[in-house]
């Protein structure tokens, strides 16, 4: 049977969105999302965003399927996309401009603004060690600036968790990393029981930063936004950035904050819509 879709990107970190509000598990497998995602063969999508109805007085349910198959806890430029498909569908019924989102890593609420693009409440970082998770120190110590051996050198990463797992790098130039290379062994490395998302950051000034992400389960992406809210934050826990900045992803820009009020990240960024058809 076709599955009706929408396809929307944050900055390029694409996605397949499909209307499954009638009921409260995803209509298609992990083995058809793969084929969906497909860019030669499918859709073409970094994942497939499910709008499900929503639990425990939340609006709606998110869930997301990696173009991998495997099911993150969490999608930030996704959660954007979702915000803006559920205003489509919605359309002259929608009664508000936010929505309350159950995930895998807790209640998201995006919120579409005047200008259409959409600030989410991403929640509070997860930083000790057992909550990323990493074996890189004991599981009640923030792993920050830790060494790691990947690809014969040693690097300094900080792993912070949106809900989803993130290690963060520092460099001088990141043009010159080599994601394909290093990106799958970052992802698979052992010290991350369940896998990474590796991002690497050049700071260019307190509010700006450059960076560059390998994704678990979906490879090189032009923009993760729980990437950029975690980067952020190990920007801060290093003293090398203020709460405030602007992560600039190959795709384009992220506002991002850590607010030092309540301790919550806060992302505002772009969700556009591309087609709809039919798989
Ligand atoms: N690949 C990620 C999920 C998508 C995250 C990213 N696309 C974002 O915008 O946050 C993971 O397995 O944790």
């Amino acid at each position: 049977m076709a599955i009706e879709f929408t396809k929307y990107h944050g900055l390029g970190n694409d996605f397949i969105l499909v209307d499954n509000r009638s009921t409260s598990t995803p209509v298609i497998t992990p083995e058809k999302a793969i084929a969906m995602c497909d860019r030669h063969f499918g859709i073409g999508a970094d994942g497939v965003i499910f709008a499900l109805p929503g639990e425990n007085d939340t609006d709606y349910t998110m869930r997301i399927f990696n173009s991998d198959g495997s099911e993150p806890e969490m999608c930030g430029n996704g959660i954007r996309c979702l915000a803006a498909f559920l205003a489509d569908l919605e359309g002259t019924s929608r009664k508000s401009d936010k929505y309350s989102i159950h995930t895998l890593a807790g209640v998201m609420r995006p919120q579409l603004t005047f200008d259409g693009e959409v600030k989410v409440d991403m929640g509070e970082p997860r930083l000790l060690a057992g909550e990323i998770p990493t074996t890189l120190c004991p599981p009640d110590q923030k792993a920050v600036e830790q060494p790691i051996e990947v690809a014969g050198k040693t690097w300094e990463v900080t792993c912070v968790s949106m809900g989803n797992p993130h290690c963060i790098t520092f460099v001088d130039d990141v043009a010159a990393i080599k994601l394909a290379e290093i990106g799958p062994q970052f992802e698979n490395h052992p010290a991350f029981p369940q896998k990474i998302n590796t991002e690497f950051i050049q700071v260019i000034s307190r509010d700006r930063m450059k960076m560059r992400v390998w994704e678990r389960g979906a490879g090189i992406t032009l923009a993760c936004g729980t990437g950029a809210c975690a980067a952020l934050v190990a920007a801060v826990l290093t003293g090398r950035c203020d709460r405030i900045a602007t992560v600039e992803l190959p795709g384009g820009p992220l506002e991002i904050e850590w607010s030092d009020i309540d301790q919550r990240v806060y992302m505002t960024g772009p969700a556009e819509r591309v087609f709809t058809g039919k798989f």
